[in-house]
């Protein structure tokens, strides 16, 4: 599904953030971005939502090469792809149903498709009863309910998370694990960028390390361990 090729990526200000990185990713794994801060895990992440460009090389997602894509593409290529984040980035002035909703709205979905759709994923990630709850109200594990309920509406076929646990306690932390490995069993691919070792050890899932804008590991039932 997403098939990364010798990619390279150096901001305007010289930094190099990535250097050759080829990465093959098949449709419904599961995979963990780990290393050290400033290893380039977000910056990978970037370049699959096309929020950056890489300086060299090629991405091609669901056979598409997103380098090469026209700006007016890039939103078809978002609508394949849900995003969460550490710091939730939730819409403060609307409800958790609202919050949803538009996620669906700026995609053009109809009123009745909304309807039908919002309350079927706040159900599927136990907030059925928080509908019309503003997000500064909610526990941090239910605001990243939120956000995982967002990122899943339009049926994504890839989720990317970065840090999603980061500003969790460890218990809310696995419901949230235990919800993303339900929706990786449906078929969705996931992504997560973390620096939580002891849930990338637990989980024996494809582990993919970063360091110094490299790839110097890739495994299979893979754990966290930093490389000496
Ligand atoms: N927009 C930018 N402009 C310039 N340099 C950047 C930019 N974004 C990231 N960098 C640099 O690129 C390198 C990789 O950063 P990146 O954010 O991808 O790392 P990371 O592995 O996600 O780190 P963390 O675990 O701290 O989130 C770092 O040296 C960082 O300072």
């Amino acid at each position: 599904m997403i098939q990364i090729y010798n990619v390279t990526k150096i901001y305007p200000n010289g930094v190099k953030a990535l250097t050759d990185v080829t990465l093959r990713i098949r449709k419904g794994e599961f995979v963990f971005l780990v290393g050290p801060s400033g290893a380039g895990k977000s910056t990978l992440t970037k370049l699959l939502y096309r929020e950056e460009l890489p300086t060299r090389g090629q991405i091609i997602f669901n056979g598409k090469n997103i380098v090469r894509m026209r700006s007016r593409e890039v939103p078809y290529l978002r609508r394949k792809i849900g995003m969460v984040f550490q710091d939730f980035r939730l819409l403060p002035q609307k409800t958790v149903y609202e919050n949803v909703a538009f996620a669906l709205e700026v995609t053009g979905a109809s009123p009745k498709e909304i309807k039908r759709s919002v309350p079927a994923v706040l159900n599927m990630v136990g907030l059925g009863e928080k509908a019309g709850v503003f997000p500064d109200h909610l526990s941090g594990g239910e605001q990243q309910r939120v956000c995982v309920a967002r990122a899943i509406v339009n049926n994504p076929v890839l989720i990317m998370a970065d840090e999603p646990t980061g500003n969790l306690d460890p218990e809310t932390s696995w419901e949230l694990m235990k919800l993303f490995l339900d929706i990786n069993r449906r078929g969705t691919t996931i992504i997560m960028a973390t620096h939580a070792w002891d849930i990338v050890d637990a989980m024996k899932k494809r582990v993919v390390a970063l360091s110094g804008g490299r790839i110097v590991r890739d495994e299979e039932e893979g754990a966290y361990r930093y490389e000496a």
